[in-house]
């Protein structure tokens, strides 16, 4: 005798299956959101397939990236750093969407401290700064009335010699925009490549759907950021962009806050002589700060304010 196939709902959801009774949160930061999870002994191994089930938005939590709070001393990136930063007790460990792993996320660095203070996992009161591991080094992070200001460390060209010569390295090719763009490739520790759109039509006209082709791709590949340069550009000293961004690993997004990082920093290399060191980047999901400071070694820092929110909690079932 044979039975009819056996169908329950749960056959969707099977990756997520030995994940069962796992608290978690809901955060994000300017619309860029987080599966927040908190690990401290490192004992919960996430593998990709359960990343991008969680992140599914319409068969799991629904997320941008998984972001897992581990002490840094519970895993391997993070006792390397705590060798040289023993202050940096706790590790952000994000990944993308699609189960990826990503070296830094501003936004999401931001969600993780308020996480961490919101679970009573670390005091943190208006004013004070906690200073947590990431892939892309250590990152201090302070917070004051409206949310968190990142000191997200330096940033850097990807291909340095081609952006010294011609302040430009690649060409972007886009759904919605007839002619191949130059951009410039930057690193807050993960990749972008900026492109600067004429004004706020082309910027609408991107179709982000698909990612946009980028040659030469840098080699860990790309994060994509669009920007317009307001006009005038720079207001009361004061510079201002709008911005889309296509994420490696995710698609469009809200928001990124190291593209906003990358955005500003590249633009601010275009305008040469206009150039300031204080930004405001307007994204579809809000508005992110990002100013050039001095560095504690001398060399420049990017600092990139915003707010967090967590929106929910909850079990997996
Ligand atoms: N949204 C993030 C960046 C997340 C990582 C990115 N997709 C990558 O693969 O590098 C941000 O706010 O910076």
């Amino acid at each position: 005798m044979s039975s009819a196939p056996q169908t329950s709902p749960r056959t969707t959801s099977l990756p997520l299956a030995s994940l069962a009774g796992m608290a978690f949160a809901k955060g994000h930061g300017t619309g860029n959101d987080f599966v927040l999870v908190a690990d401290p002994d490192g004992a919960r191994d996430i593998v990709p397939e359960q990343v991008a089930a969680l992140c599914d938005r319409h068969r799991g939590i629904g997320a941008d990236g998984l972001i897992r709070a581990v002490r840094s001393a519970a895993l391997p990136e993070g006792r390397y750093l705590l060798a040289s930063h023993p202050e940096a007790e706790w590790f952000m460990d994000y990944r993308n969407g699609d189960g990826s792993v990503s070296e830094m996320c501003g936004n999401g660095v931001r969600a993780f401290v308020h996480f961490l203070a919101e679970e009573g996992l670390v005091p943190l009161a208006e004013g004070q700064a906690l200073t947590i591991g990431t892939r892309a080094g250590i990152k201090v992070v302070t917070r004051s009335a409206n949310g968190y200001a990142v000191d997200m460390g330096p940033w850097e060209f990807i291909f340095p010699e081609a952006a010294a010569e011609r302040a430009l390295d690649s060409l972007v090719e886009t759904d919605g925009l007839e002619v191949d763009r130059p951009a410039l490739s930057v690193s807050m520790g993960n990749p972008h490549t900026v492109v600067a759109l004429a004004d706020e039509d082309e910027l609408l006209s991107a179709d982000l759907h698909r990612a946009p082709r980028v040659d030469p791709v840098p080699p860990q590949g790309t994060n994509v950021e669009f920007v317009v340069p307001a006009e005038p550009l720079v207001t009361d000293g004061v510079g201002h962009i709008r911005m889309r961004v296509h994420e490696r690993g995710v698609g469009e997004t809200l928001s990124c806050g190291t593209g906003a990082c990358a955005a500003a920093a590249a633009t601010r290399h275009w305008a040469g002589d206009e150039a300031v060191d204080d930004w405001q980047v307007r994204v579809p999901g809000g508005t992110v700060r990002v100013r050039f400071i001095p560095g504690p070694e001398g060399r420049e820092h990017v600092e990139l304010s915003g707010p967090a929110e967590l929106v929910a909690r909850g079990v997996l079932v």
